[in-house]
């Protein structure tokens, strides 16, 4: 870090995570993000939109270091995380919680064990363990997986296998199963993308219900902007790798949406699943 990059004091703003011209270009030349500033208070309820190849996806793992950047600095907390490794970078995974599209449940456990692998999901000896994994957690531990399947609304499901459950609800298992990881900051890679429009609002209307009675902010990737109209406080637009709006949802208008998405905006399916 430069003697004049300095983080901005998390208690003063509220700031969880905070990037300087961040950027990251793929080993094949692919400038995937670049010059992306920006900073996630602990009120944001962010929406990021842009087209196929914008750039979300590489944005959203950089933020939790799944993805390496090529340049630019990024604070967790006040904390330099550019360029942690080890035990720093397993922390920052541990308090920067992601949900992914296809869910990324291990299928052959159960939905109670899937959240409790939550509490050590860097722990690859687990992973490999044959067992049943209830014997390796206290009845505290298992106690709050239940409390936060509850919370989501499966605790009915907690000893079914997790690939016997509809998408919808799988998703709700790697809700809790991030919760159980205890986050400072929730983000979520496409989470209704493979879900219908039921579940879809479902999922949509979980992750704001987190936010606003926890306390913690989200960041979610999406493709429809209709639902980034309807859940986001903040709506971030990214076009060709670089922010090209950062607003509330009511500043989107028809022209940004242009901005954001070119031509293809008039692709009637952008805004569609209503
Ligand atoms: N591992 C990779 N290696 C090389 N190029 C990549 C890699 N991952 C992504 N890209 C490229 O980086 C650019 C941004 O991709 P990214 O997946 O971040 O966009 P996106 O906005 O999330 O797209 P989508 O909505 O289709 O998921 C694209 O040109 C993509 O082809």
């Amino acid at each position: 870090m430069s003697d004049t990059i300095r983080p901005l004091d998390p208690t003063l703003a509220h700031t969880v995570l905070e990037t300087r011209n961040l950027g990251k270009v793929y080993p094949n030349g692919t400038e995937a993000i670049q010059g992306i500033s920006l900073a996630v208070r602990k009120d944001d309820f962010i929406v990021i939109i842009g087209s196929s190849g914008a750039g979300k996806s590489t944005l959203l793992r950089c933020l939790n270091r799944l993805v390496n950047p090529s340049c630019g600095d990024m604070f967790l907390n006040g904390e330099e995380i550019t360029r942690a490794t080890g035990r720093q970078l397993r922390r920052v995974r541990q308090q920067v919680g992601m949900i992914f599209q296809q869910f990324n449940l291990v299928r052959r456990l159960t939905v109670l064990e899937n959240v409790l692998v939550g509490r050590l999901r860097f722990c690859t000896t687990l992973l490999s363990h044959t067992g049943s994994l209830l014997r390796l957690f206290s009845e505290a531990e298992q106690e709050l997986a239940f409390s936060l399947l509850n919370q989501v609304g499966i605790g009915n499901l907690a000893y079914q296998r997790a690939d016997s459950l509809s998408g919808g609800q799988q998703q709700r298992v790697a809700i809790a199963r991030t919760l159980a990881q205890n986050p400072a900051l929730f983000l979520a890679d496409e989470p209704i993308a493979s879900l219908d429009p039921k579940s879809s609002e479902v999922i949509m209307g979980l992750l704001r219900r987190i936010h606003e009675e926890q306390g913690i902010p989200v960041v979610v990737n999406l493709h429809h902007i209709d639902f980034a109209r309807r859940y986001a406080k903040r709506i971030i637009g990214i076009s060709a790798g670089g922010v090209v709006f950062d607003g509330p949802p009511e500043a989107l208008t028809e022209a940004i949406i242009r901005d954001v998405y070119g031509p293809r905006s008039n692709d009637p399916t952008l805004a569609a699943c209503a």
